[in-house]
């Protein structure tokens, strides 16, 4: 359940006071440990103890080094099965805090409050919880559902500019495969800030979770909230191999231009509509210079993927503008076009 929460936080106190844990456990990074706890502990109505557990911030830390740590931590804390773990923070805390909690004596209850724009619009949402591993993303993980999901929309007011635009291309995402309406309204945002983007949060956090309720463990339609990942993902792992992490939603919008591009060799959408996605895609995010990766490196992260089958790679492609496929095999000559298409826009 999502609860947008009052000024007061009185629904999360609510539900803290209805529930009989034993102890809170609040993972934090070191950002939201400086702008969001104090507004959370400030409102927080509880006689539960509570311990605070800090993990450095990036992606960097989403590994299996930092959930074993977390894991001995609540061992020497003897946490029960009965604690219950608040994920206070972007999609890195929701993703690794959700992993440690549905696998800590296996299973421990955990509640999500996301403090970016990508963790309420989708990261919290949807229970797919995990780790990276060799740099491959998410490799690791479970699907468990938090207790209860509570946004607060006043958490965005101290979010870097980048980390909310980062958010705005899992919005993108969710209007270009289910809602051509919302991709509209969205690309009517010129100034891209927090007061443009509050008012579309809810219809994409409805659109993930309508998704999410019709298959949840991703045999299926789930695999459309995938668009733009399968190439997105690898740049995203290559670029943290190397050392130099981007943000998650900007290779998602690379991935979702060389995607809609491939949808286009694929003869799934029409020239104008790829040209459309990719040009309004432009407009937000700047080039993304993946001269460093060759197409070997790249396809070789491709066969990894999670959604592939029989040593083929399944891509999730838009039909059209609010609608999606799903595994969808591609003919690796038009793989490669569309990776040599996304290199020559550095030059358009
Ligand atoms: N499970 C899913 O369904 C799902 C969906 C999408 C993305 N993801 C994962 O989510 C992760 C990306 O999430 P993210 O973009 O939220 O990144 P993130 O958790 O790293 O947060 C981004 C940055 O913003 C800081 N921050 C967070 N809230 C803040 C606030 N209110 N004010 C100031 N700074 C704040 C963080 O400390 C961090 O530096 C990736 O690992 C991605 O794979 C998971
Ligand atoms: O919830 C989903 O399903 C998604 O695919 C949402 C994605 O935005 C998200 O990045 C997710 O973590 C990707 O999952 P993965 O299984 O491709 O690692
Ligand atoms: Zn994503």
């Amino acid at each position: 359940m999502i609860t947008i929460l009052n000024d007061d936080f009185s629904q999360l106190n609510n539900f803290l006071h209805e529930k009989s844990f034993s102890k809170i456990f609040i993972l934090v990074d070191e950002n939201t440990h400086e702008y969001c706890l104090p507004v959370l502990l400030g409102n927080m109505e509880t006689n539960l103890n509570f311990e605070i557990l800090e993990i450095e911030a990036g992606e960097e830390m989403k590994n299996i080094q930092t959930a074993n740590q977390l894991w001995e931590i609540l061992t020497e804390m003897q946490a029960d099965r009965k604690a219950l773990v608040i994920n206070l923070g972007g999609g890195v805390i929701t993703d690794m805090g959700g992993f440690v909690a549905s696998t800590y004596k296996r299973g421990v209850q955990f509640i999500n409050i996301p403090t970016t724009l990508l963790s309420m619009c989708d990261a919290s949402i949807g229970g797919k919880t995990g780790i990276d591993l060799m740099h491959y993303k998410n490799m690791v993980g479970t699907f468990a559902f938090p207790e209860q999901i509570f946004i607060y929309p006043k958490f965005l007011e101290t979010l870097p500019f980048k980390e909310l635009r980062s958010g705005f291309a899992e919005m993108l995402k969710h209007g270009l495969i289910a809602d051509k309406a919302h991709w509209e309204s969205l690309i009517q945002v010129h100034k891209l800030d927090v007061e443009a983007v509050v008012p579309h949060i809810q219809t994409s956090m409805d659109i993930k979770q309508d998704v999410v309720e019709k298959d949840f463990h991703e045999r299926n339609i789930r695999k459309t909230l995938n668009f733009g990942h399968t190439i997105g993902h690898s740049i995203e792992s290559l670029c943290l191999s190397q050392g130099n992490p981007i943000l998650h939603g900007e290779a998602v919008a690379m991935g979702m231009i060389c995607e809609a591009h491939l949808a286009y060799l694929e003869d799934l959408i029409t020239q104008q509509d790829a040209d459309g996605i990719i040009e309004n895609i432009q407009r937000y995010y700047p080039y993304l210079d993946i001269s460093d990766f060759t197409d070997e490196s790249i396809t070789a992260l491709l066969l990894n993927d999670k959604k592939n089958t029989d040593s083929k790679i399944n891509f999730s492609l838009v039909s059209g503008i609010g609608s999606c496929t799903y595994d969808h095999q591609c003919s690796q000559e038009n793989i490669l076009k569309s990776l040599d298409f996304y290199r020559k826009l550095n030059n358009a």
